[in-house]
């Protein structure tokens, strides 16, 4: 089963379609990179995938389920890291935890569990008791993905999560999140324009006016790598 499935998405805000006949699929436990210039379609397609819009046209399936028929199921699959950072500064990052595992109705017991069992994943435990003012960026980011993971989704969603740090903590966060694919098995969804946080056995998506200009391993898309990859598709 796949972990994410879109089959002819179509969406339209006016005259001229945003996303026309998207379709593709996401392997259990692979790492995808969602890519495309601006006005490509990219943040229509995550507002789709997180229910933010209602699909206008096609399918997607979350691990099987209809986002459509069954939404709570697939989103319970589904863990998402906004663009937009929403902790709360002044409180500690394990109190933005808890607030968000409160928010979603998970029992204080099971929730002390899956914090902790979060926070030692994300190497945040020594952390846990600073206010989320104190910690850089890529620490800030660590924070979301613990709190994207505690209701324990195997489907991980990062929208542009690299935007704004500095070279080293995205090359931190884009190796963490690899880490946390390989060896826990969560699938990625990864969107960024940054070409060099790539890697040649990526499945990549190339967006390009509303339409997959590409799909495959990144290494499939010719001479040139990646980058030149890019620029023909995008031309
Ligand atoms: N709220 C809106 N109302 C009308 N048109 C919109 C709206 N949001 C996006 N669009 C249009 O839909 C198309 C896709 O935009 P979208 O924001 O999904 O692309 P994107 O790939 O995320 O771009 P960026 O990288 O600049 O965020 C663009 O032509 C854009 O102008």
């Amino acid at each position: 089963m796949n972990a994410l499935e879109l089959t002819d998405v179509g969406f339209t805000y006016g005259p001229r379609p945003a996303l026309d006949g998207v379709g593709f699929a996401l392997a259990p436990g692979s790492f995808n990179a969602l890519l495309g210039p601006n006005g490509a379609g990219k943040s229509t397609l995550i507002a789709l995938l997180t229910r933010l819009y209602d699909l206008q046209r096609g399918e997607i399936a979350v691990f099987g389920h209809s986002l459509r028929r069954e939404p709570r199921k697939a989103l319970a699959q589904l863990g998402v890291v906004f663009q937009q950072s929403t902790l709360d500064l002044d409180l500690s990052v394990e109190q933005n935890l808890r607030y968000h595992a409160a928010l979603h109705g998970l029992p204080g017991k099971l929730a002390t569990l899956r914090i902790e069992r979060e926070l030692e994943r994300q190497q945040l435990t020594p952390r846990r008791r600073d206010k989320v003012r104190l910690l850089n960026g890529g620490h800030r980011r660590r924070v979301e993905i613990a709190r994207a993971l505690l209701h324990e989704p195997r489907l991980l969603l990062l929208d542009e999560a690299s935007a704004g740090l500095d070279p080293a903590s995205r090359n931190g966060l884009n190796r963490h999140v690899r880490q946390l694919c390989r060896e826990q098995g969560v699938t990625v969804l990864w969107t960024t324009h940054l070409l060099d946080e790539l890697q040649p056995t990526d499945h990549l998506l190339v967006l390009q006016n509303g339409r997959l200009a590409a799909d495959g391993a990144a290494a499939s898309l010719g001479e040139g790598g990646v980058a030149a990859a890019f620029e023909r598709l995008t031309a």
